[in-house]
């Protein structure tokens, strides 16, 4: 069964319809990729399944349930994750912090009630030690992390709290050659745990290399749902553009 459905998916600003119509699906431990120019409506999109932004019309379901009232707190009761480009990192706190903002692991009760520091260090350098990426240590500070590092801390908040559905938007769009390379192995390692993933990638080469499917967005409507390996690099660009119609669903 799929893990989440969206179903004729609408989101209007005012005068511009962003989302139109959009069916879609993901399941466990698959990786979609969703494409599309500027302004095709792929944040809109990620927007509405984190619970950021409610939806016009259509539904989404979770394991076939209609989810109703979505926030950002009933997406995270979900397992549904959304790793934005920002990273939503704080500089001045270490890897560890930042892993567990705002859901640290405590000990004792009632007044005696503490941060279980000791707990934090051991489950993170666990979930660090299992990561393919180099992260120099949980106490080392953020603003001393390359790109690729905050990337890999950020995917591995994903980990350790066992997500089910994480929403990767743009991960490596601001990244050299190597540390591009570095993320995509972080990706795998999430993958591994048997999460579904929904990427936003305007790097085609990598998508081709990554997904299982491709969705595609043109002006607000899905222009085409595809196998990956059923298509070519330039099918997408056309499928991007316009200057290819596919109709038939994998
Ligand atoms: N808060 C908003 N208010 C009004 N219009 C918006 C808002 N957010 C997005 N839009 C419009 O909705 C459309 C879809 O935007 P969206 O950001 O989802 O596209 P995108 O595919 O993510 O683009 P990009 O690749 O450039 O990030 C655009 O026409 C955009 O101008």
């Amino acid at each position: 069964m799929s893990l989440l459905t969206t179903t004729g998916l609408e989101m209007r600003y005012g005068a511009i319809q962003a989302l139109r119509g959009v069916d879609f699906d993901i399941s466990a431990g698959e990786l979609v990729a969703l494409v599309g120019d500027n302004g095709a409506g792929k944040s809109t999109f990620v927007k509405a399944l984190s619970g950021v932004i409610q939806p016009t019309g259509g539904t989404i379901a979770c394991e076939g349930r209609p989810v109703t009232a979505h926030s950002p707190a009933t997406a995270r009761e979900l397992g549904i994750e959304t790793v934005y480009q920002d990273l939503g990192l704080c500089e001045n706190l270490t890897v560890a912090e930042n892993i567990y903002l705002g859901r640290e692991p405590t000990r004792g009760w009632g007044p005696w009630r503490r941060v279980d520091r000791r707990r934090m260090a051991a489950e993170v350098a666990e979930v660090l030690g299992g990561l393919s990426v180099n992260v120099p240590s949980p106490d080392a500070k953020v603003a001393r992390l390359s790109g690729g590092q905050r990337q890999a801390v950020a995917i591995s908040r994903c980990r350790l709290w066992r997500r089910r559905l994480v929403l990767l938007d743009e991960p490596t769009a601001a990244l050299g050659v190597q540390e591009s390379e570095r993320v995509v192995t972080t990706i795998g390692d999430l993958r591994g745990d048997g999460a579904a993933i929904l990427l936003i990638s305007h790097d085609i080469p990598m998508v081709m290399r990554l997904a299982d499917r491709i969705v595609v967005l043109r002006k607000g409507a899905k222009a085409a749902d595809v196998r990956a390996d059923e298509v070519t690099e330039h099918d997408i660009v056309a499928l991007i553009t316009g200057a290819k119609e596919i109709s038939d669903e994998p």
